[in-house]
């Protein structure tokens, strides 16, 4: 992974030094606002190898007797996974692996309508995912999916396909899953939903989809290596989070994570949770949005070039494209598109987000490149771990806790006292 910060004005950048590695320390040294939840930090190097081992049997038994696992989650029990596997599977996947099907990250009747007809012509098995074991969504999605479960394939068949991933010891999901005998994962106290993803959490569904999770946590470890180290010189995620602040403080409050491969659509969505409930405290944070290029620059690229000049952009570059393809001479040349003939897609692609870096950087811009080597396991892996340190010393710079994120019950009592729930 390369990162590069010749596109912002670094000329006050010294000043944030010492905050950014004070921040860090205290990621480090666990002893900042919300340190009962830095069990990612290390979690890469300290898997549960017992549950490991049972992600990868229970995989295979999935892979075996379904054509989908429904993976019913939502927040940081679907974006991960979702991120991942839409990354990897392809823009046109053959039917020939065991498919992930999202459930129980809206309230939508008709989506879980149309799901469970659709369900009714396909073997498949449950992965219900809920730390807390007690959100609405996916307790709603779960019900169903699993009503249709037991009939197709009987009560005692249907338990041998749903595995629960949950809390250790508490919560109504880990109480049903003892009562009925379900298969559980764990996940672990010391693991906030958005950072979850190297738990079971993530791990079993994606292993189920056909990803290496060896080369995912392998990324992880990488990540540990590159961005655990002690030195604003060397650890570019402290000069990334250094800088978000100053940019911060200089009037940017949004931050455009831009890619040119719509493969990272969820990644975008996934960093989108990690950065604005981490962040987005106490009246503070930079907004996360996020493009998708070329198609947005038709459309909210007018408004990045000459809108209010209060983002700054973070592009994820892809060095090299698994698939590419030569464009061809055409004799009448009637678009006028012969003197691209014989260049490479990914060389339009990279031209494109080079022009457009210039264009921004003119319109006042400032641009971050983040290039990483491939849409691969591993190199995601690597990425999630890098903004995973960055958001956890970019909030301790805010002067926020990271770690929480107590505005998103709001919404939930609101939504409970309209339900009628009792108590609210
Ligand atoms: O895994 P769960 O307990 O079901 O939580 C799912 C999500 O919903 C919550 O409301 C939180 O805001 C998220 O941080 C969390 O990831």
């Amino acid at each position: 992974m390369k990162i590069d910060f010749n596109n912002v004005d670094l000329s006050n950048l010294n000043s944030y030094k010492e905050k950014s590695l004070d921040a860090f320390s205290s990621l480090m040294n666990k002893d900042g606002e919300g340190n009962d939840f830095l069990g990612w930090i290390d979690r890469p190097n300290n898997l549960d190898m017992e549950e490991y081992e049972r992600i990868k049997k229970a995989s295979k038994k999935i892979q075996n007797n379904s054509d989908c696992l429904v993976t019913i989650g939502i927040g940081g029990s679907y974006l991960g996974t979702k991120a991942v596997d839409y990354a990897m599977k392809g823009y046109f996947p053959k039917n020939d692996k065991t498919e992930l099907i999202y459930a129980g990250h809206q309230i939508s009747g008709e989506y879980l309508h149309e799901l469970l007809d659709y369900l009714k012509e396909k073997e498949f098995s449950i992965n219900v995912i809920s730390k807390s074991g007690t959100t609405t969504e996916p307790a709603i999605a779960f019900r169903f999916v699993k009503e249709l479960l037991e009939e197709k394939y009987g009560k005692e068949e249907a338990r041998e396909r749903i595995f629960v991933t949950t809390d250790r010891q508490k919560g109504a999901l880990k109480d049903l899953a003892n009562k009925e005998g379900y298969e559980t994962f764990v996940v672990p106290d010391d693991i906030g939903g958005r950072f979850s993803v190297i738990s079971a959490v993530g791990l079993l569904p994606l292993c189920v989809a056909g990803i290496d999770i060896d080369k995912f946590v392998a990324g992880f470890k990488k990540g540990i290596e590159n961005y655990t180290v002690d030195s604003f010189e060397e650890n570019k995620a402290i000069q990334y989070a250094a800088i978000r602040n100053m940019l911060n403080e200089d009037g940017k409050d949004l931050e455009v994570l831009v890619n040119y491969e719509p493969k990272l659509k969820y990644v975008s969505e996934w960093w989108k949770q990690l950065f604005a409930e981490s962040e987005g405290k106490d009246g503070k944070g930079i907004f996360p949005v996020s493009v998708n290029n070329t198609t947005d620059l038709h459309s909210v690229g007018q408004m990045i070039q000459e809108g209010k000049r209060n983002l700054f952009e973070t592009v994820l570059k892809v060095e090299s494209a698994n698939k590419d393809l030569t464009i061809m001479e055409d004799e009448e040349n009637l678009d006028d598109l012969n003197y691209l003939a014989g260049k490479k897609m990914s060389f339009v692609n990279e031209k494109a987000m080079e022009g457009t870096i210039i264009a921004h950087v003119k319109g006042n811009v400032p641009n971050i490149l983040l290039t990483i080597d491939d849409v691969s396991a591993e190199s995601l892996g690597e990425l999630f771990y890098f903004f995973e340190i960055v958001v956890g010393v970019s909030g301790y710079m805010l002067g926020v806790n990271p770690f929480n994120q107590p505005g998103v019950e709001e919404y939930k009592s609101q939504m409970f006292k309209l339900l009628g729930k009792p108590g609210y």
